[in-house]
This record gives C-alpha cells, structure tokens and sequence, in this order.
C-alpha cells in the first residue's frame, strides 16, 4: 500500500498557483474525447482512490468528534462574551508536517484522542485491508476534510491545522504554512527524511515557521532514530537539538530518555490510552543519554550569557531556564528540538504534545503581522497579535459545504470579528458581511458571536472572497501579504458533452477556481474552447472528477499539455515609431523600450523613465496596455512571455495626430521587434523525479529516464534493499509515466516529482513547438 500511495503522489508534479479565470487563450489545446480523465478510470481511480484513503480517517474521527461538543461550547461561552476563555499567549496554532506515510494521521489522532477527544480511533492501517472501506471513502468523496481543528493542552489551545498528506497539493502546504505559527515536522525513522519532507522543509523555512521534529515509527523494524537525526542535518541542513533518546527500538522500543528531566518516559503497553511513569534512566542508557544532554546543554547556554557564564563555571542551568532556552532557540530557528515515538503503539505522543505547549510561539511572539496601505502600496501597515487592535484576518481556504454552501477559513491576525458585522475585503475592496462564524472541529463545528486576535474561524457565506484575501475592517484597511501562487504547469481542454452541461461547467470552473488558486481556467469565445490549468495530472484529473460529481458535469477531456513559457536571454532596446496618415487625423507614436531579462519567477514587469514628458502621461497606460497584451503571446510559439522587465525609455508626440491607441500599436511594434533582438528562448517546467526500485529495474529505469531526456543526479540505497535515483526530466516526458513503471518494474517501483524548475527547450523541440503553432495558425 506504502508503494502504491507513494506512487499516487507523483504524478501530478506538485501544485501551486494563480487564481486567473480570465487569462487569455488564445491556442486551441487538442481535444480528444478519450479521455485519459474520463474515460480511464483505472488510473485516475487509482489516485482518487488514494485520497479518499487520506481523508478516510479524518472522516471517521470527525464523526466521533460529535461526542465531545460540551468542551467546546464551553470555549464558545466565552468567546459569544468576547472575552478570552484562553489567554493568547496560551495558543497554538500548529500544524502537522510530513512525507506521505509518515503516520500525519495516526499522529493527528492520538493528539486528539490525548486532548481529551474520548472516541474509538480509526486505524489507517485496517482500513487498507478492504476494499469495502475505499468505498465507503468514494461515497464520502474527497471534501471532507476539515481545514482546523481546535483542541485543548494543560489549559492551552491548540489550533491544528490541516497540512494534507499529498504533497501532490503543494498548495495546500503553502497555504497551511502560511497562516500557523508552528509545526510539527514528522518522520519515518526507518526511511528517515523523504523528499516530501524536503520540500515541505524548504516552504518553512520561506515562512521562517518554527518546528519540532517527530521521529515516528520507533516500533518498526529498521528504525533508526539517530540515522534519522543525521538526515535532518544532511538533507535539510538543520540544526537538531536531541531532546529525547529512544528506550529500545523495533518490537522492544518502549519509550523515550526526556534530556530535559533526565528521567526515563515507559509505557506500560501500547494500545490506546496506555499509562506512562516517569523512571531511573536504564543503566546501558546513562552514559548516552549523560552524552546527549552535554550537547543540549551546550547548544542552548549560547543564546543566553548568563547561563554561558554559570555553565562553564559548572553549574548546570535548571529544568526552567533549559526549557526557557529551548523554547528560545526554537522560535529563533536556531535549532530544531527532536523528540520520538510511535504514535501508532501509543509512545510519545503525550511529551511531543508538552513539547508543542512548551517549545512552540504563541502568536505573541512572533512578529506583528505586515500588510500594505490598499490606497497607498508603497505604506507598510502592521498589526500586531491583539483583540485591541482594528481586525486583519487572512482568507486561507475555501471549502464546498453542503450544509452552508461555502465556507471561508480565515486567520484572524489582530482584532475581533463578530457575526452580523461587516468588514473590508480589502483586496477587492468590497464589503463582505459576516454571516455565522463557525468553530471548527475536525468535521463537527460550533457556532459562536466573536472570534479573536489567534483564532482558526469558519465564515459561512461570504460572497467575493477568495483564497489569499484579506478581510479587515472598514475603518482601518489592509492588504497582509499575499501568499505565494507559483504558476500551473499543465493544461487540457475540456468540452461539455451536452448543451445542458455547460451552464454547469461554468458554475463548476467558477467554483472551484475560488477554492483553489492553483487552478485556472480561460475560455476563448473565438475558438470556442475552454482550458483548465493545474499543477500535474493528478490536479486536473481531481478538478474533473469533482466537476464531474460535485456538479454533475458530464465532459470531453484532452490530452495534458506543457505550459511552456518565453523568455529572453539579453538586453535589448528599440525605437519604434508607428506612423499613419490616411486622410482626416493621423496616428502617431514614438517609443524607445528597452527589454531586460530578470531573474527566474520575477513574471512581468513594466517601467517608465520618461523624463520632461517626453511621452505625456496619458499616453504611458497605452504603452503599458499594448506590452501586457503582447506578454501572453510570445514570438516563438505564441507562449506567455515572463521574467521580462520592459521599460519606457524615451519617445515623442504628436500634438494632433497622436493617442492612447496609437501608443498601443507601437508597443506592439516595440515588442515584436525587441523580442526578437534579446535572444528568445522557450522555457519547460523540470520535474525532480525520485524513483524507488529494487535493484534488478534499476538499468531499465535508468535506461528510460534518459530517454526522457532526464539526467540522472545521484544513486542510493533505501532500507529493504531497494535502489533509489535521483533525477531531473522534463514535465513534457513524464505523462504517463506511472504506467510505464509500473509495467517496467511488476509494478515494485514507486515515484515521487515536483516542480524543480524552469528550464531551456532544447532546439530541435523549439523547432517542433514552433512549426505547430504556424500550422494552428494558419
Ligand atoms: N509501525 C508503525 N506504523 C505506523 C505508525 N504511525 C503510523 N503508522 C502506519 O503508517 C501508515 C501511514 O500512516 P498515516 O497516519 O496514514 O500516515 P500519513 O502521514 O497521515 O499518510 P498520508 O495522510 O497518506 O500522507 C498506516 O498504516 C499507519 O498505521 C507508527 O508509529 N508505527
């Protein structure tokens, strides 16, 4: 199942995104009514099926989260008073972080179950034993997870929020790491740090979230919890700091050495709610864990003179101020607290929840929120974590509800916000009123009157409102920082099969396009053609399974395609003077633009240096119109054009002749012909692709990636003897690629990719990109 899972996550290359559902579209994408979507279920089903599986558990420990409401209207009591039930320096708001597999869900429900959620868990693992249960997840389908869950630790609330599994979604990582102010980085210590974790490191430490690690999977055989440790510091180049050393490991492990206490932490069983105590470090134990604690010691008396100066005149610094500077030292991202367990045999769940409490930020220390002056984007606003200052909350979810329609997941940074009220999307500028606000737990949720400066919030029928937006209030406005939607890489055309189908399509598109910014859509009305956009195969085949069963859409899907972009190689400049006298008034423009390359990802970019009005400023929107026009059509074969930065440098008019359309037209002149002097080039999305194999593939996997024109970056060796390769191929080669593997290797290989980076089209594939779109063309 492991394989099979690992392999599901793949082939959609890693989401991410733009919500954009007026693109322009202008190249008919080839549609086949095969299919691949459709009308090949085995594939498509087989990644569904997987999702479904992820949210399987969810689903069941959301039913059961119905039992335990009396605790949370006890919160919801105090928070209709809008007074604090939990002071903010007592939250949380965490999340959970892995590779798929890692245990996310076993771990999430033990924390549940440990917080005082007194249901019977659902084990992943007995749900892949039948079919039936797969099922009974199709039913369910795949929206039903739950965005926060809100539960509560020795008197402090944890807010956790979902990271999914499938870091297919990347989007959903970077739009849970965004809005949490901590995480819980998990591992298998028998496979150690995986390549999802990698990636999910790296979007961390973009956002600077502070993190705990969780060595899981103790139990296992193989596990290795300081070869784990090793990795944290080859692979993702952190720092661990070791608090905790495995008693036992495999069928023997039985707890944990806590450094902090220098106590020995033992179950007394493994199964659900077995008791520990607190005991004597075990004798073969006492010399490493004396060793390890050295180390903790001296890692963390550095952040503190004080402690430095007793420390080395031998006094060791007491259990307080070594927590205190654990706790320092982490939310400075100076160095990660490890910690281990088994969440499955119910080991370490409990100190990796005081971890949590203790070494995790509050939002109170972390920095004031930033956002710009909506009016003025130049002014830099902040607010600060605070119920006294004016509301700022940050749109991060969408989700379809069939209860209330839709619900809006909101941060709330600073401020209070109350059901009845209205408040600023600040982005659109438009005001949204709030319906219900609701609290959410796991699938259950709790209505209440205020939400507070920390809290996780349901809204229930907000209008405009998308993902990434800001709500504020009227009075004070603010744009927070937009999260980062990198572009999509694939595109099909889809095709409604009957004229009652398109109506709903378009409702379907609108729809979840507001969910998800890493999906687009465009519709050219010239060549009656509708595109959607996503992040793999994967993505896309969702968005049509959903459209499909959400929205009753019966469709046509083509083949996936490569977004593929332009680009340019070298400054450029060019005068161009568009000139026309045909009787009555003439046009006339003059401009001198000059083109550079900027660095990958910086998209498009305009500038004026004119100078004594040289070109007046009315005129200047029309330059700017014509380059914008012409940046979705590049020269080559008609691709977006990015990473350009265009500026006006000079230029003339004319008092009667010239116009805003005249200096349209030339911009285009200008672009066309400077362009094609700054050395164009087409770009394609790079895949890192991760194949695991057993040794006797491992020639026919190599063999085929290089015929995928990938290039082979390094070899190893995972435990179980299988072989594992590490390369870069085009997005372009990999469709499909699941299958071939899977015929290759008897189905024992798996594979895992991501988008790793925009790369040159080698010529001759320049050549063919080109020649098609000359005959689309013509
Ligand atoms: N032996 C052992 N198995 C575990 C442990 N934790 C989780 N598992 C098993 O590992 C498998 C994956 O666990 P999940 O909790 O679904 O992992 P996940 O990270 O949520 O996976 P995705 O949501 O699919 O990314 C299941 O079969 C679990 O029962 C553990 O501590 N020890």
């Amino acid at each position: 199942m492991a394989a099979e899972r690992l392999t599901a996550s793949c082939s959609s290359a890693s989401a991410v995104c733009n919500l954009n559902i007026n693109g322009s579209q202008r190249r008919p994408v080839p549609l086949s009514p095969s299919s691949r979507f459709l009308g090949l279920p085995s594939r498509a089903s087989h990644f569904l099926g997987n999702l479904r599986l992820l949210n399987s558990t969810s689903s069941k420990f959301s039913n059961s989260c119905h039992r335990s409401r009396r605790q949370f209207s006890v919160f919801a009591m105090a928070a209709d008073e809008s007074k604090r039930a939990v002071p903010l320096k007592d939250y949380r708001n965490i999340g959970i972080m892995a590779h798929i597999d890692a245990g996310k869900t076993t771990t999430t429900e033990r924390v549940l179950f440990y917080t005082g959620r007194n249901y019977k868990i659902g084990e992943v693992h007995e749900g892949t034993a039948t079919m039936d249960w797969m099922e009974q997840e199709q039913e369910r389908g795949i929206t039903i997870t739950s965005a926060a869950t809100t539960t509560f630790w020795n008197k402090h609330r944890i807010n956790i929020i979902d990271t999914p599994g499938h870091v297919d979604f990347t989007l959903e990582v970077e739009r849970a790491l965004r809005v949490l102010d901590g995480a819980i980085c998990l591992f298998d210590s028998v496979a150690g740090v995986e390549p999802q974790s990698e990636t999910v490191w790296r979007q961390a430490d973009k956002y600077g979230v502070p993190r705990i690690c969780f060595v899981n999977k103790m139990d296992r055989m193989g596990a290795n919890f300081f070869r784990t440790r090793d990795m944290i510091v080859t692979n993702l180049g952190a720092k661990p700091l070791v608090i905790q050393i495995p008693v036992g490991a495999e069928d023997n492990f039985k707890g944990v050495v806590d450094l902090v206490k220098m106590k020995a932490v033992i179950w007394s069983g493994e199964e659900l709610g077995a008791k520990f105590s607190y005991e004597d470090i075990p004798a073969d134990l006492q010399e490493m864990a004396q060793e390890y604690r050295s180390q903790m010691i001296e890692t963390i008396v550095e952040l503190d003179d004080e402690a430095m100066e007793s420390y080395l005149e031998g006094v060791e610094p007491d259990e307080e101020t070594i927590k205190k500077l654990i706790r320092k030292g982490t939310i400075a991202g100076s160095f990660v607290p490890v910690l281990c367990g088994s969440a499955f045999k119910n080991k370490g769940v409990q100190p990796l929840l005081d971890a949590v409490v203790d070494y995790l930020p509050s939002p109170l220390e972390l920095p004031a929120m930033k956002g710009s002056d909506p009016e003025n984007p130049e002014v830099t606003l902040e607010r600060a974590a605070s119920d006294d200052e004016p509301f700022a909350g940050l749109a991060f979810k969408i989700m379809s509800d069939s209860f209330v329609g839709s619900l809006t997941f909101v941060r709330v940074y600073a401020g209070k916000l109350s059901a009845g009220s209205y408040v600023l999307n600040a982005n659109k500028g438009k005001k949204e009123r709030i319906g219900r606000l609701l609290e959410m737990h796991a699938n259950s949720r709790e209505d209440v009157k205020v939400a507070l400066a920390g809290d996780i919030i349901a809204l229930a029928g907000l209008k405009d409102t998308i993902t990434g937006e800001t709500l504020c209030d009227p009075d004070n406005p603010i744009v927070l920082e937009r999260m980062d939607f990198p572009d999509p890489v694939i595109k099909v055309a889809i095709e409604p099969k009957t004229k009652a189908d398109v109506d709903k399509m378009a409702t379907g598109l609108i729809k979840l396009a507001q969910e998800d910014p890493s999906f687009h859509f465009s519709r050219d009305e010239e060549i009656n053609q509708t595109v959607i956009e996503g992040m793999g195969e994967l993505h896309l085949e969702i968005i049509v399974d959903r459209l499909k069963r959400e929205f009753k859409v019966e469709a046509n899907v083509g083949a996936p395609q490569v977004n593929y972009r332009e680009s340019i190689s070298k400054i450029s400049e060019v005068k161009y003077v568009h000139k026309k006298q045909s009787g009555g008034q003439g046009q006339f423009a003059d401009i001198t633009v000059r083109f550079e390359p900027m660095e990958a990802g910086s998209g498009y970019e305009f500038k004026s240096e004119i100078k004594g009005g040289a070109v007046p400023k009315e005129y200047i929107p029309g330059v700017m119109k014509g380059l914008e026009e012409c940046m979705n059509n590049g020269i080559l074969a008609g691709f977006p054009v990015v990473d350009v930065r265009a500026v006006l440098v000079d230029g003339s008019y004319h008092d009667v002749d010239s116009s805003v359309l005249a200096f349209q037209l030339a911009a285009r002149g200008a672009f066309r012909e400077g362009i094609k002097k700054a050395g164009p080039k087409m770009l394609e999305p790079i895949m890192k692709v991760e194949v695991v194999t057993p040794e006797e593939h491992l020639g026919d996997v190599i063999g085929d990636l290089n015929s995928r024109r990938g290039q082979i970056n390094s070899f190893g060796d995972k435990p179980g003897g299988l072989k594992v390769v590490d390369a870069l191929v085009p997005l372009a080669e990999m469709f499909q690629y699941v299958s071939t593997l899977r015929g290759m290797t008897k189905g024992r290989a798996s594979y895992i990719m991501q988008l790793a980076k925009f790369d040159v089209v080698p010529q001759h594939i320049q050549n063919q990109l080109a020649s098609k779109e000359q005959e689309v063309a013509a």
